[in-house]
């Protein structure tokens, strides 16, 4: 199901796509042709041209692939995914299509669907009121500088990671979502992610590889963890152990936008929180 569901969605997204592929490809010079000398090779790979970010915003996503914005998404929005978050947990809304995940260490427990068990939602693009967020002018302006204007959602989740109940399996492996994403070109997609409360190391938050965007998407699979792993959770298991993990510490509205290939997982919840995302 999963896979017909991806090939849905990759007919859709390269009906899209193929129009600023076509033009990235036409905008290249031919190589041979002698270059005027006003020619500027090109400076940008991971950005397009248009006035929103500044020159250093541009160059901190092109070097470390990935980009902080404070204060992006006000707190009375995240008010209504939370409250909506909640009435998904409690069955008031079904909406069609919707996954609703459990963490592995409490899968098994007979507990009901609630707030207190339920780690994760995904494929809420029929759930108005938290597709809402897909369509924030504030959100979409800043995707737009990486995607260009003609925008897609192509996966949604509200992520609630909930307190690790020491079995580490609230942790996330450090991978890349490219390696679920069966559409490309990979520089013209990006992940929004938005702090629904303050986030730092205690109740896990998101860590970066900086730069690793530049390299290849690398083989995942299951990491070798003793207390358990959540199904679909792949990671790479060959990532640069000098490369230095940068912790995002954030803000209840900041959001950070980062690259498909760029490396990032979160730590273990030590806190009794359900920290959200
Ligand atoms: C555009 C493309 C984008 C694709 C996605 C892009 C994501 C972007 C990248 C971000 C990185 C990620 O987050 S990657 C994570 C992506 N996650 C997913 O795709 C989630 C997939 N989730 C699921 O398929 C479902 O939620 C299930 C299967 C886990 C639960 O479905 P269900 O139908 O309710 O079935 P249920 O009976 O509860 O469970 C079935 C069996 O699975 C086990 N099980 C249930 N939950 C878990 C769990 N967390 N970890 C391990 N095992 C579990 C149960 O114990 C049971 O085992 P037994 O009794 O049979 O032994
Ligand atoms: N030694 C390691 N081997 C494999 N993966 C690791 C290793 N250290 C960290 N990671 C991955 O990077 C993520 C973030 O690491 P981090 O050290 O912040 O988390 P943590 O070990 O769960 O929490 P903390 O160190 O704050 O107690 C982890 O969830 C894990 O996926
Ligand atoms: O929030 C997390 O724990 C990890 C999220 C993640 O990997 C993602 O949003 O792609
Ligand atoms: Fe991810
Ligand atoms: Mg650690």
């Amino acid at each position: 199901m999963d896979q017909l569901r991806a090939g849905v969605r990759l007919r859709i997204v390269l009906g899209h796509l193929g129009h600023p592929l076509a033009a990235a490809i036409v905008a290249h010079p031919t190589s041979g042709t002698s270059s005027p000398a006003s020619f500027q090779p090109q400076q940008f790979q991971y950005t397009l041209d248009n006035n929103v970010l500044s020159l250093e915003q541009r160059k901190f996503y092109e070097e470390n692939g990935y980009l902080v914005i404070k204060n992006l998404v006000s707190h009375a929005d995240i008010q209504r995914f939370r409250s909506e978050f909640e009435r998904i947990c409690r069955k008031e809304v079904r909406p069609p299509g919707l996954m609703v995940m459990k963490d592995v260490a409490i899968v098994k427990s007979e507990q009901n669907l609630s707030e207190k068990s339920v780690t994760k939602i995904q494929d809420f693009q029929e759930d108005e009121e938290l597709f809402r967020y897909c369509t924030l002018p504030e959100i979409l302006k800043y995707v737009e500088c990486f995607t260009g204007p003609n925008i897609m959602a192509m996966h949604t989740m509200l992520i609630n990671k909930p307190p690790d109940v020491g079995k580490k399996t609230s942790r996330h492996p450090l991978h890349q979502d490219l390696h679920y994403f069966p559409f490309r070109p990979s520089n013209l997609i990006v992940c929004a992610w938005t702090a629904m409360e303050h986030i730092d190391r205690n109740n896990g938050c998101l860590v970066v590889l900086p730069g690793t965007h530049k390299g290849p998407l690398k083989p995942h699979d299951y990491p070798q963890w003793e207390g358990g792993v959540n199904i679909m959770y792949h990671g790479i298991q060959d990532y640069e152990k000098n490369n230095a993990r940068v912790h995002l510490v954030m803000e209840k509205g900041d959001t950070v936008f980062f690259h498909p290939l760029l490396i990032h997982g979160s730590g273990r919840n030590r806190t009794q929180g359900f920290r959200k995302v």
